[in-house]
């Protein structure tokens, strides 16, 4: 409204005076944009090949005001390259052991994707005796230098190293289960898309609760609370199932060899860290799925709708309405995920030992 009075044809034609009021127009645009962008977001292993693109997608939110820049490999040469995009966004690059704590110390929220990707014919539990420590290490430090920050693990196996995370931070003497997510937006960002492709819908109207883990058959897409109405028989439901719990086999089979999804990563962790964000600010947005910590089945650890707010999870949706088919499937799902979070904490058990 200011803007649209400054630009009225009433205004003396005076050039300073005309000059002196574009200069407050920027100026409150400025504090404006300010004032709305105000998270520092650490991005934990960002110079891979999941970490450089989601740093970029997060340089372009309006609501990150800094990105901590972290990784073993050096990060000052992106770093620098990220820097010069125009928004207002400051990077901050850190590297080495010492790095990280500095690049966690004072973020808002922290996106954990260090570690290494898997390779044709190898699971995603083939990484855990590698990600584990990596992953540990990093939710120690949280716990210590950024109490209060989101922690997002995207890390693989997500459906292990999340529990190796809670236990790192229980031992650390800082744990919040609504402040820590694995982050399985990316099988809801498939199922979108192939769901999608299949009713010849955009992608951006299809909603659908994908529940469970991130690894195969835990990954269970709900079908029958599809938006809008999946239209399609029995035989159809399970090969689009089939195609988002091997949607990571895929991507990393076409790859062959140099590494597995990293830019549909990108995309999902950005929109995951969009959704923290909007729930820190206190704004409404629509709910997303994560790996977290709940009683909603027998697992300790379970993938389901949540809502966020400024404290993390603000509603944890639980399960959704489910046909017998489903049901099954999230039988089978639980009996897996407890056996991953066996693992996580019998990891951190020997550790402490
Ligand atoms: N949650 C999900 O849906 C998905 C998870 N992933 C997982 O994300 C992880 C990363 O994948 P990419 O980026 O493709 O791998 P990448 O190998 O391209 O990048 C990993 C980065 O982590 C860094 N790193 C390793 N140890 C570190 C440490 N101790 N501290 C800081 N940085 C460290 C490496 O230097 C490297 O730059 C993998 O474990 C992969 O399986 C990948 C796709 C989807
Ligand atoms: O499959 C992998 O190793 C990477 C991943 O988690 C995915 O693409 O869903």
């Amino acid at each position: 409204m200011f803007r649209n009075q400054l630009n009225s044809t009433n205004l003396p034609k005076c050039r300073l005076f005309w000059q002196l009021c574009q200069a407050t127009t920027n100026q409150i645009q400025t504090q404006t944009q300010t004032q709305t962008r105000q998270f520092r977001v650490a991005v934990i292993g960002a110079a891979g090949g999941i970490g450089q693109p989601l740093a970029l997608l997060l340089m372009t939110n309006k609501l990150v005001t800094e990105l901590a820049l972290h990784d073993l490999e050096a990060t000052k040469g992106f770093g620098k390259d990220l820097s010069h995009i125009s928004t207002v966004c400051k990077v901050k690059p850190y590297f080495g052991e010492d790095g990280m704590k500095k690049a966690i110390k004072g973020s808002h929220i922290v996106m954990i994707t260090a570690g290494m990707p898997r390779k044709p014919g190898q699971t995603r539990d083939f990484l855990f005796d590698t990600n584990g420590p990596i992953v540990a290490r990093a939710a120690c430090l949280v716990s210590h230098y950024a109490p209060k920050a989101l922690v997002g693990i995207i890390t693989n196996p997500v459906n292990a190293v999340v529990v190796v995370a809670a236990e790192a931070m229980k031992q650390a003497g800082s744990y919040d289960p609504k402040r820590l997510f694995g982050v399985t937006t990316l099988d809801v960002v498939r199922a979108e898309k192939f769901i999608g492709e299949h009713m010849d819908v955009h992608p951006y109207e299809i909603r659908i609760p994908v529940v469970g883990g991130h690894a195969g058959t835990t990954i269970v897409p709900i079908f029958s609370q599809c938006q809008p109405r999946f239209k399609g028989d029995k035989k159809c439901i399970a090969s689009i199932v089939k195609r988002i719990q091997t949607g990571g086999d895929e991507v990393v089979r076409a790859k062959a060899g140099k590494g597995s999804a990293t830019l549909s990563m990108a995309y999902a962790a950005a929109r995951f860290t969009n959704a923290l964000m909007r729930g820190l600010k206190g704004k409404s947005c629509a709910p997303e799925c994560a790996y977290v910590e709940s009683d909603v089945t027998d697992a300790p650890f379970f993938s389901t709708p949540l809502t966020f707010g400024r404290k993390g999870i603000k509603k944890n949706h639980g399960l959704p309405k489910m046909n017998e088919s489903e049901k099954k499937q999230v039988k089978v799902a639980v009996e897996a995920l407890k056996q991953s979070a066996a693992k996580g904490v019998e990891y951190m058990n020997k550790m402490r030992e």
